[in-house]
């Protein structure tokens, strides 16, 4: 095989720069990964490179897979020698063979963030930390940020002098790494930082790397952080024959898909490449192969409103294409349905192929809506970078205290959450309870409820006393007439802390977590609202396990792909469907109320990164309206969608209205409108804003209500209700999240009352009352 064949100009160039540093800085789809894997093929090939000298990084675990894969086919003989991999996998590799340099045994464990908390948990309590105040994660994610920056905890020390939560701080960093040293063990991102301390102290080490990395390459630079950075700079300076040092390192990377600053990516390492190696060759590549002219048009007017970014002229040769479709749906439901009869319609009648296609989203808790209706139509999917829904933690957990009250007879269930979140029930305990239990044959909480009898319990009696009663008190108040599921779920988060141990993290991982639960509240008002008789809690739990225990035939390739547009960086698929495009969901609504405009620009990379996911035909959608946290919002499209011309927009229309004409569009698919023509950028004046259709389906297919959309009149039974409001419309409120607002409508629900407000800032909500918390204001 000829490794330029196939190659454009500039790729070419690329491929056969064979010494000194190298920089591809080209968008989406320009061919940067695949002159990565051709410059591979090529220097062994060509230059008669050892495949021995080469590694090549990457982010990811299925990026990396996919590039072994893809040097494997053109490389053939040899190729195993070549290091792909991730940075974390190199780096493990190298402290196995090493480490004992710099005072660890090789056997080293590497924690994961349970060990990580739990021992912070021990940290706290030795420097009596309170972490009712100062929560482990939020300690752990200092460290995190400070090993990023490849700052020790004396320098940490140094800088905190005389600042006393810093200075705070700096001790339990010196106690944290003091702890995992005697432990033998390492945290994520100590690979990469005692990777960097082994090289900085035992400089015969690293030159035998430098010996044996001769030529590096880096896929996706630009989200590199400060210490992969320089871990990168001292691997890549080989001394070659004549005493000269060279620095053999091609990175390529794309500034527009910078999507990780919240994990400490540095954007100025792309941008200062050229200051740091002043010899670099800088190649830019400019044709996409990727997409059509379509998709790729409106990509790069998306990108154009961030101002910080290095100016491209991304063009291709592909055709025209489809116009880009944009839907806005009734609501979530509907939206979820479209696609998924969509995909499986395109697979069973139009010859497509399951992995043809791919669906984004923002937030993991998104996937929840798209994999109940996948189920349904028997669609094999797969989730990229996170489990399926109900595999997720924080929803198990949820999910065994509702079947714990509900029969208790699901002794996992029971054993799963008996010391969750943390109640000082020891692991002994457990298996004494377990004994009794068997001895007896009787339930595991059958035996909780005997604890005075089980013998050696002592003080961990009271411990479960107390769990028992909460759950028979929840148990009895479920089987009252007038209190929900809904009612039950949000109790038990009160009762067990479990969403304000959340929130106290201030983790990016604890805000997906909540996210996952709010879901689940979600799910179980759908759930309520659409049931014909009085739901039951094992009603709920049956249609849950239904979707929950699904073998969804992991292992096939040929299956629908579900992700977060994070997930999605580096891939393409044929057919990418782009959902919940709206305010508050993407962008984000803490994006939208942000005062740092950059925050905005990260969102908007990410929509860049979205949009040139897609080969032949992007899908946009958005639902008017659409449950959040239990509440009813009504979102407006994203305002990435108004930044997409409406020329390369279209959207069919089916009017649910018979004022209106069927299949006309109000956004108009005029061809006419000279390019770069915007829609008003205001979105209450936008035609998208208000206008009288709601949009069913991409196509004109006619959709089957599910049972979560058949509207059912709501019973009122006034005396069920939960304590009536203290504000009647018209009065000005505050809601904690929100802002200010006035009160345009208050109506009775079964137990509840359902209030509708303007807000100033957040736009009109239809929130349940007693979720709401509104404060009135008194102007
Ligand atoms: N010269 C070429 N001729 C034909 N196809 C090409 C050429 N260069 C790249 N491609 C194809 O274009 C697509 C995009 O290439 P690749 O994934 O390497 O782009 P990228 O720049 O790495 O994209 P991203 O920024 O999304 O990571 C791939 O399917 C690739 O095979
Ligand atoms: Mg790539």
């Amino acid at each position: 095989m000829n490794i330029l064949e196939g190659l454009n100009k500039e790729q070419k160039e690329a491929v056969m720069h064979n010494k000194g540093p190298l920089l591809i800085l080209a968008g989406a789809g320009s061919g940067k990964t695949r002159v990565l894997t051709h410059r591979i093929a090529y220097l062994i090939d060509q230059c008669d490179v050892n495949p021995w000298n080469i590694l090549a990084l990457t982010f990811t675990n299925k990026a990396a897979k996919e590039m072994r894969e893809r040097v494997d086919r053109i490389v053939g003989y040899g190729s195993e020698n070549i290091w792909v991999s991730t940075f974390h996998s190199t780096c493990v590799r190298i402290l196995r063979r090493y480490i004992e340099a710099i005072g660890y045994d090789r056997s080293f464990t590497i924690y994961d963030s349970d060990d990580q908390k739990t021992l912070m948990r021990d940290i706290c309590k030795y420097l009596n930390i309170d972490t009712k105040y100062t929560k482990e994660r939020t300690l752990l994610s200092v460290i995190s940020s400070a090993k990023d920056e490849l700052i020790t905890p004396e320098t940490f020390m140094k800088n905190a002098q005389g600042d006393f939560n810093q200075e705070r701080y700096a001790n339990v960093y010196m106690e944290y790494q003091k702890r995992l040293k005697a432990n033998n063990a390492l945290d994520f991102d100590d690979l990469i930082f005692k990777t960097i301390e082994l090289f900085e102290k035992n400089p015969e080490i690293l030159s035998n790397y430098q010996n044996r990395f001769k030529y590096i390459m880096v896929d996706e630079y630009q989200d590199t952080n400060t210490a992969q950075f320089h871990l990168i700079s001292l691997l890549a300076s080989t001394e070659n024959e004549y005493g000269e040092i060279e620095h053999n390192l091609c990175v390529v990377g794309d500034d527009d898909q910078s999507i990780y600053k919240f994990r400490g990516a540095n954007i100025h390492n792309i941008l200062n490449f050229e200051k740091e190696y002043p010899k670099t060759r800088v190649i830019k590549l400019e044709q996409n192969y990727r997409s059509t002219k379509n998709i790729l048009k409106a990509a790069n007017e998306v990108i154009k409103h961030n101002i910080e970014r290095k100016e491209k002229a991304l063009w291709t040769d592909n055709e025209e294409g489809e116009p880009i479709a944009f839907t806005q749906f009734d609501t979530e439901y509907a939206e979820a349905e479209a696609i998924v009869n969509d995909i499986y319609h395109a697979t069973q009648e139009e010859g497509c192929a399951f992995q043809d296609f791919a669906i984004l989203y923002r937030t993991n808790a998104q996937s929840r809506i798209f994999e109940e209706k996948l189920v349904r139509k028997n669609i094999p999917y797969k989730i990229v970078g996170a489990v399926n829904f109900y595999a997720r933690k924080e929803i198990k957990d949820l999910l065994a205290y509702l079947k714990t009250i509900d029969n208790g007879l699901d002794d996992i269930a029971v054993k799963r959450i008996i010391n969750v979140p943390r109640r000082g029930i020891g692991l002994t305990t457990i298996d004494r309870v377990s004994q009794y239990a068997a001895d007896n044959n009787m339930s595991f909480y059958n035996a909780l409820r005997h604890a005075n009898s089980i013998p050696g319990i002592g003080r961990s009696l009271a411990k479960i006393e107390s769990f028992v009663s909460m759950i028979e008190i929840l148990k009895g108040k479920i089987s009252e007439p007038d209190y929900s599921i809904e009612d039950l779920i949000n109790e038990i988060i009160e009762a067990t802390g479990y969403v304000a141990e959340l929130e106290a993290e201030e983790t990016v991982e604890a805000e997906s977590r909540i996210e996952n639960i709010e879901e689940l509240i979600n799910k179980i008002i759908a759930f309520e609202s659409a049931a014909e008789e009085a739901p039951t809690l094992s009603a709920f739990l049956e249609e849950v396990a239904l979707v929950a225990d699904i073998d969804n035939l992991e292992d096939s390739t040929n299956v629908v792909v579900l992700m977060t547009l994070h997930s999605a960086k580096g891939l393409e698929f044929p057919f990418v469907y782009l959902c919940g495009m709206e305010d508050g969901i993407f962008p984000s609504y803490m994006t939208l109320t942000s005062d740092d405009p950059t925050e905005l620009e990260e969102e908007r990379r990410l929509c860049y990164v979205g949009i040139t996911r897609a080969k032949k035909k992007l899908s946009l959608s958005a639902a008017r309206q659409r449950m959040v946290r239990g509440e009813t919002n009504f979102n407006k499209p994203s305002c990435f969608i108004n930044e997409i011309p409406r020329y390369l927009l279209k959207q069919t229309t089916e009017s649910l209205s018979p004022k209106f004409p069927k299949n006309t569009s109000t956004l108009g698919n005029k061809p006419n409108l000279p390019t770069g023509r915007h829609l008003a950028p205001t979105h209450d004046s936008g035609i998208f804003g208000n206008h009288p259709f709601i949009q069913k389906g991409f196509g004109n297919r006619n959709l089957e209500p599910t049972m979560f959309e058949k509207e059912k009149p709501k019973k009122v039974t006034p005396t069920a209700l939960k304590g009536t409001p203290h504000y009647k419309p018209g009065d000005t409120v505050y809601h904690s999240r929100f802002g200010e607002g006035v009160v345009l409508d208050l109506q009775p629900l079964s137990n509840d009352y359902e209030v509708t407000v303007a807000f100033q800032n957040s736009g009109t909500k239809k929130m349940r009352s007693s979720f709401a918390k509104l404060k009135t204001v008194t102007k």
